[in-house]
């Protein structure tokens, strides 16, 4: 296990590297069409596209437009054995080109096929070291189709994987289906992955800055980017509607203060400790549960943790049930300690630093939420509350 949840510095933060975001999404939800989209604005960046087909010919590669040079092709046909090789040599490669004076690319957009886990594509850019010195993971970001996700949720752990990993949702082909089915989908999406904003659209037509740039794996930014992470779903008991709120057709986002935004739901009758509305709502009879054996569980103590139980709880969970955990994040208050930890795993992977220092009106409680396959939920919490200090 990659552990460095002691390390002094933020591993994510910017540092001039080139950010790379991951594009998933299950087969024909709109992943061409939004790479399309990225490729032919005028933004005055260069971005290079890596598509990764499934199979051994590439055809993904002739549909996207744009400058062929831009646009590179790993072909494997097992994603999860291969691709990191594939990926190290490719993103390598890209960074032996030049620009005058800048970086050679502006961003690094990665398509995954749309039958891969986005697992081994993220871990890549944690994993190898060449990789890491230069470029940095901005966020997974999983187009959905509105249309045929009820479906292949139901019928495809890919599916759902690509889900419960991503940092951003994008709900597209919003065109093929009705609003009460918009609004369904939009709370089954919210059970497997609680964290992910989701912005719905049509022939992906989100605004880039909704795509690329928004540090969803920089570890300062985690949760204070996720503002639903509190706030219980659509529909359910408790949920707070505010501008981030899943269904808001703004199409931007508004400032907040997140120190007020905690406070605003910690004020909540139903979101009192945090640590039940959303897995509440996992577990919750409302119709979709049979197949959903990926879930989101949020778990949070009001108070200091044990800083040395925790992690030593967090490296044994991670050690015994990394396989199963997708992705997971959290903000410690730590007994002792003036600074929030904030932590994030991807599997086994586990990156923890100390950060700012809690602001004088915020609420110091302990949160954090593992999404994942089979997890046992109970055991879970009954983990992280027997770290509190
Ligand atoms: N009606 C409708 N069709 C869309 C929308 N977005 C994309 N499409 C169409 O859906 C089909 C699949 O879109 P792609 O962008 O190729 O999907 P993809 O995710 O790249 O597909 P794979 O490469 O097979 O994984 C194409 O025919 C698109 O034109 C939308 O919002 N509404």
């Amino acid at each position: 296990m990659t552990s460095t949840l002691d390390a002094p510095a933020s591993a994510a933060a910017a540092n001039g590297k080139i950010p790379v975001t991951v594009l998933t999404g299950y087969l024909g939800a709109g992943k061409t069409t939004l790479l399309n989209r990225i490729l032919t604005e005028d933004h005055g960046k260069r971005y290079a596209v890596i598509v990764n087909e499934f199979g051994e010919i590439g055809i993904d590669n002739d549909l996207v437009v744009g400058a062929d040079e831009d646009v590179f092709e790993m072909n494997n046909g097992c994603v999860c054995c291969t691709v990191r090789g594939d990926l190290i040599r490719v993103v390598a490669g890209l960074m032996k080109r030049q620009r005058p004076g800048k970086p050679a690319f502006d961003a690094i957009i990665v398509e995954t096929t749309g039958l891969a886990d986005p697992g081994p594509v993220a871990q890549t850019f944690f994993v190898d070291e060449d990789v890491k010195a230069k470029t940095r993971l901005d966020s997974v970001t999983a187009l959905v189709d509105a249309k045929h996700v009820m479906a292949r949720l139901d019928d495809s752990k890919e599916a759902r994987e690509q889900v419960a990993f991503a940092d951003r949702i994008i709900l597209n082909k919003t065109d093929l289906a009705s609003e009460a089915e918009l609004t369904a989908v939009e709370q089954r999406l919210r059970k497997l992955n609680p964290l992910a904003p989701i912005t719905r659209a049509e022939r992906a037509n989100v605004p880039l800055d909704q795509v690329l740039g928004l540090h969803g794996f920089d570890l300062e930014r985690i949760l204070d980017v996720n503002p639903e992470f509190a706030n219980p779903a659509h529909g359910e008991a408790g949920h707070v509607h505010d501008e981030h709120c899943g269904h808001d057709h703004h199409g931007h986002d508004h400032g907040h203060d997140h120190d007020h935004h905690g406070h605003d739901h910690a004020h909540h009758p139903d979101s009192s400790d945090g640590s039940d509305h959303v897995s509440g709502s996992v577990s919750g009879a409302r119709g979709h549960d049979h197949a959903d054996d990926i879930k989101g569980i949020s778990v949070s103590v009001d108070g200091p943790l044990n800083g040395q139980k925790f992690t030593a709880w967090l490296d044994r969970l991670l050690g015994e049930q990394g396989q199963n955990i997708l992705r997971a994040k959290g903000i410690i208050n730590v007994e002792g300690e003036e600074r929030r930890l904030v932590f994030q795993a991807v599997h086994m992977i586990l990156e923890g630093d100390l950060q700012r220092e809690w602001g004088p009106t915020e609420r110091r409680w302990s949160r954090a939420v593992f999404i994942g396959r089979d997890l046992d939920e109970a055991a879970i919490r009954a983990g992280f509350e027997s770290c509190a200090a």
